[in-house]
């Protein structure tokens, strides 16, 4: 992530927080009250480095409440959606329920979708259709396996994720777009890629889109690294050029921990 002369990113740096299955909406509260004070302690410019968390469904109007109530400038998102609008869908939530709630965001193919779901890349590219059309901005997950990985594929096999999940996009949407870089091996493993993994990856995710739709909008799409993401690793990923945030997992769950993280700026002038 490169900085201009004046100190101000390419891109506004998006720290994201995924619970995942974790903290019940009474937890959930908790968390969120803590992060927004300890955020607030040290004098958190929210204009400078955006944060969002993405509780489980069952969250998301206990978050709402505390956002609007606290007036907190912190962005929130579902973790999955349905790819349709409403219907015979028993235990899916529709985009449109999402962006009522105020979700300004929502992952889509987090890998744990991916393999345990088995959500194929064309669900995943309708699921992706289906949070633009609600106003909800998709955070598109994508990322190799180990497997992929030892064999020395993993740049093709995951732009073949990324082509098949933007197919279809206009470039307006895609500059809105968030991708995600998770190389599955990396998550919950404590295994983290490098920072010259991470930018490798990245680097050549915006080479695609650019490809796809343009340099102007290529150079807008926000792109995040996701694995094992703590406050000791958070600011070397993030200073490589191509990198513009961070997909936590189990890091943000500890509010003080995440909000080292949201702090990173602070960690790139002592490291
Ligand atoms: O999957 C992740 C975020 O979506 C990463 O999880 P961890 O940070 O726990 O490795």
């Amino acid at each position: 992530m490169t900085t201009s002369t004046n100190g101000a990113f390419d891109r506004k740096p998006f720290i994201a927080g995924n619970w995942k299955m974790n903290m019940d909406h009474v937890q959930g509260i908790t968390l969120l009250q803590k992060l927004a004070w300890t955020l607030s302690d040290a004098k958190h410019d929210y204009s400078r480095v955006e944060v969002a968390v993405f509780p489980p469904f069952t969250d998301l109007r206990g978050v709402q409440t505390l956002v609007q109530g606290d007036d907190l400038d912190v962005a929130y998102g579902g973790q999955d959606l349905s790819q349709f609008d409403s219907g015979a869908y028993t235990g899916d939530i529709s985009g449109q329920f999402l962006n009522k709630l105020g979700c300004k965001y929502v992952l889509v193919g987090h890998s744990e979708r991916r393999t345990i779901h088995n959500e194929s890349d064309d669900v995943l590219n309708a699921k992706t259709k289906a949070a633009f059309k609600h106003g909800v901005t998709p955070v598109l997950c994508v990322g190799e396996g180990l497997e992929v990985r030892q064999a020395g594929t993993h740049v093709n096999h995951t732009l073949e994720q990324l082509r098949a999940g933007v197919s279809g996009l206009t470039a307006d949407q895609a500059a809105e777009l968030v991708v995600a870089y998770e190389p599955v091996w990396a998550i919950g493993t404590g295994e983290v890629a490098g920072p010259e993994d991470a930018q490798e990856m990245c680097a050549a995710i915006r080479a695609e889109l650019e490809q796809l739709f343009g340099a102007d909008t290529a150079a807008k799409t926000r792109l995040l690294y996701g694995g094992s993401v703590k406050a000791n690793n958070a600011a070397a990923i993030l200073k490589e050029r191509d990198v513009d945030g961070l997909l936590v997992g189990g890091a943000s769950l500890d509010p003080a921990e995440f909000a080292n993280i949201v702090r990173f700026e602070s960690h790139l002038v002592t490291d």
